[in-house]
């Protein structure tokens, strides 16, 4: 009798502790989705879990719900960044909008707001199209370096492209420049070593890597990477877009997965904006405080275009990049262009796409067909049919894979830099856009997207309408994973 009691009395103190528990930690739960989350829906998801999935419920919202990202960015940067930007005043604002061209006084005073740092004017940007026209120009120009060179990139294949930059760089050297070069740990993990190995010989070169995760294998979405692709010689010559270092890229060689690639020769004032991302991530990675040359106006022939760089990370609760693209989709009047790898962007970017259509703007989004990350893919197909509804144009490219990223919006504002459509560029990458006013470049980039669209297959809505069962599932099961890709 006496055990019986004690069982019973066991059960009952275990499950008051349990509920007790459950109550305690759903509480802790809602009070923290309350005070951190904004999305009411996602909100309310983990709301419900907590109180009616008992515990499990608690312990999936610790894990998968709390923003750690943002945390460990801002804290990292807090730690080691050095925040080299200063707000513009009121006045400021006035006397800066006076002297910028009327049509682009709307995206100026947004993008202000967004990233606190001025349109300037007299840069010159041209596209190089594949690594046959970029790596030349590229190596070129590091070979020529008579002070510094900044190098960085998310990947650094030492390949035939590779070696062309080790060369450069070994040329640099011999010139007495002093060479910054910054990698991505997790991006080019299959190279680090070696190009570590390589560049110790060298005695001006001062090889990071960016984060080195603490785990020892390397996990290609590991978050907290630089995604950011940079290049400035001397103060004077920068190049700035989304391509990575691979012989991939080198279309001439016939390479084994051939990549199609754009990126950005840059001349101007702009540079000295591009060289404070670098001086930040370098100080941020290599807690050293360097001093590379600036743009010397007076050195350099001034050019039309207005350009600004954003930069945009983990850090920032802005998502200024994602902004930024917004502010183009709706300030667009005739015609925006998009193209980009990797299309994978939440609601409210889809639904400014649709609007822009629905008013009457020509909007054409080229993609590549097929993509080397499969999950992006196929989660991007799902969200096809409701644009295509709107009459927005999607292209899909064949092989070679085009990871080409751009936007241009009425032939006169474009955007480039190293930005994907996707939620892992807009908030978990660090990433750096450029806007640019100038009606020389947005049409080089039209005339080589129209070229793309001219090689490509415009898809029609009945095709996406009704598709087969098991592909619509696994399109809308991919599709899930937005918020992390
Ligand atoms: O992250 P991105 O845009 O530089 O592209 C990376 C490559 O596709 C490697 O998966």
């Amino acid at each position: 009798m006496e055990l019986l009691r004690e069982i019973l009395h066991f059960i009952f103190y275990s499950y008051t502790m349990a509920v007790v528990f459950h109550i305690g930690l759903a509480v802790c739960v809602t009070v923290h989705v309350l005070l951190y989350k904004t999305n009411v829906y996602s909100s309310i998801g983990w709301i419900g879990l907590a109180w009616f999935s008992p515990v499990f419920g608690g312990i999936i919202y610790i894990i998968f719900g709390i923003n750690r990202i943002r945390m460990k960015a801002a804290e990292l940067k807090e730690n080691n960044g050095k925040a080299s930007f200063k707000m513009v005043s009121e006045k400021e604002l006035k006397e800066y909008l006076k002297t910028i061209p009327d049509y682009i006084v709307p995206l100026a005073r947004l993008g202000l707001h967004v990233h606190p740092v001025r349109e300037v004017s007299g840069n010159n940007i041209e596209l190089l199209i594949n690594g046959d026209q970029a790596y030349p120009e590229m190596a070129g120009a590091i070979s020529k370096a008579k002070k510094d060179v900044l190098l960085s990139s998310y990947i650094f294949d030492y390949d035939n492209a590779g070696k062309i930059f080790v060369d450069a760089i070994k040329k640099a050297c011999s010139n007495g420049a002093k060479i910054y070069i910054l990698i991505d740990a997790v991006g080019n993990s299959k190279y680090n070593s070696k190009l570590g190995r390589i560049f110790k010989k060298l005695k001006n070169v001062n090889f990071v890597k960016f984060l080195p995760p603490n785990i020892p294998i390397s996990l290609p979405f590991i978050n907290l990477r630089t995604h950011r692709k940079i290049l400035i010689v001397d103060g004077n010559t920068a190049f700035f877009g989304g391509m990575n270092i691979r012989g991939k890229c080198m279309l001439k060689d016939n390479p084994k997965n051939p990549t199609r690639d754009i990126t950005f020769k840059v001349s101007g004032p702009v540079i000295d904006q591009i060289r404070e991302i670098f001086v930040e991530d370098w100080y941020f990675s290599a807690k050293q405080n360097i001093r590379p040359s600036y743009y010397d106006e007076k050195a350099n022939p001034s050019f039309a275009a207005y350009a600004r760089v954003i930069p945009d990370g983990p850090e920032s609760e802005e998502e200024k990049i994602m902004t930024v693209c917004l502010a183009g989709l709706n300030y667009a009047n005739k015609k925006i262009n998009i193209i980009t790898p990797y299309f994978l962007p939440t609601e409210i970017i889809l639904k400014a796409i649709e609007m822009a259509a629905m008013r009457g703007v020509e909007v054409n989004i080229i993609l590549p067909r097929s993509s080397n990350h499969k999950i992006i893919e196929w989660g991007g197909e799902a969200n096809y049919a409701r644009l295509l509804k709107h009459n927005v144009n999607i292209y899909l490219t064949g092989a070679p894979f085009d990871h080409s990223k751009a936007m241009t919006v009425d032939g006169v504002w474009s955007f480039i830099g190293s930005s994907n459509w996707d939620e892992r560029s807009f908030k978990l990458n660090f990433e750096a856009n450029m806007e640019v006013v100038c009606y020389k470049l947005a049409k080089q980039i039209d005339d080589y997207l129209k070229d793309r669209i001219n090689n490509a297959e415009k898809i029609k809505f009945t095709d996406y309408d009704k598709m087969p069962l098991l592909r619509k599932l696994r399109n809308n099961a991919c599709r899930l994973a937005t918020p992390y890709f």
